[in-house]
């Protein structure tokens, strides 16, 4: 597996990571992705998902195993370097702060800056890029704090993709969306040829995604695949303590589950 401008590769190998030794929020997770992958991990409320994403951003150090990015350990690389290849857009809002939203796309080009040297002339036609293809232009001059929930999450969005990273992370990227935003967005990065690692909680929607799902209880990866592969009626019932009951094949989306509650 080789970089290319079409995403780079990740692997992981029997990944664990916890606040301490005794207590492991994730453990024995093993995957790789080969560049241009769309991986959607799912799983119910505080089964590891965000942990897990915050090995794969270098935001802690793993206690077990490693994460390599195109061969090579993200420890043994500096955070601009990680920066530089792997961007993040996480579901926490940033606060009332001053910045419009040009200056908070701009902000995804600080790994590439040299020193103490302003923005160049690239930095920013790619801001402007990013705006430009989140549809943002016309609130570029907007105070951050001002958008809707949707806004927000598109300016997040288009920050990460100024970072022009090879692999995009993603904690929950639909939410605050309205339906309409959520396919659009999927819609979008499933147009983009980065190599994606996103948590989704929408199972259907993960299903048309992703290239890739990972399946996440209790700290640990139990299925990996291809959607049709992992998201079975089964497995879903099981994960999630529910009745998943996949639906009549529908032309091009073949994966559907409906949910309810399982009788006791
Ligand atoms: N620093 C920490 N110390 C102790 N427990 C933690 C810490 N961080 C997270 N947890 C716990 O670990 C579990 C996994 O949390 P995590 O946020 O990874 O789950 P998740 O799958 O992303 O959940 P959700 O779908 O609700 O966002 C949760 O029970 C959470 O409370």
């Amino acid at each position: 597996m080789s970089c290319s401008s079409k995403g780079c590769p990740i692997r992981v190998t029997d990944l664990g990571w916890g606040p301490k030794p005794s207590l492991f929020l994730v453990r024995g997770v093993s995957f790789a992705l080969d560049a241009g992958d769309r991986l959607a991990i799912v799983g119910p409320n505080g089964a590891g998902k965000t942990t897990l994403l915050r090995c794969l951003y270098r935001s802690v150090s793993p206690l077990e195993g490693q994460v390599e990015v195109d061969g090579q350990n993200i420890w043994s690389m500096t955070a601009r370097q990680v920066a530089r290849r792997v961007a993040v857009v996480l579901q926490e809002m940033p606060g009332d702060f001053p910045f419009t939203v040009r200056d908070v796309v701009m902000m995804g080009r600080v790994p590439w800056r040299e020193g103490l040297s302003g923005w160049s002339d690239q930095d920013r036609a790619e801001a402007e890029h990013a705006l430009d293809h989140l549809d943002l232009l016309r609130l570029a001059n907007r105070q951050f704090s001002t958008l809707s929930g949707g806004e927000k999450q598109r300016v997040l969005v288009a920050r990460a993709l100024a970072q022009k990273p090879e692999i995009l992370i993603l904690d929950e990227p639909t939410n605050h969306l309205d339906i309409r935003h959520q396919l659009e967005i999927l819609d979008l990065l499933g147009a983009l040829n980065l190599t994606i690692i996103t948590t989704l909680h929408d199972i259907n929607l993960a299903a048309e995604f992703a290239s890739h799902v990972a399946l996440m209880h209790g700290g640990q990866m139990s299925g990996f695949g291809a959607p049709e592969t992992v998201l079975t009626e089964q497995a879903l019932s099981g994960t999630f303590g529910v009745l998943a009951a996949r639906q009549q094949a529908e032309g091009l989306r073949p994966h559907r589950f409906s949910f309810s509650l399982a009788l006791n």
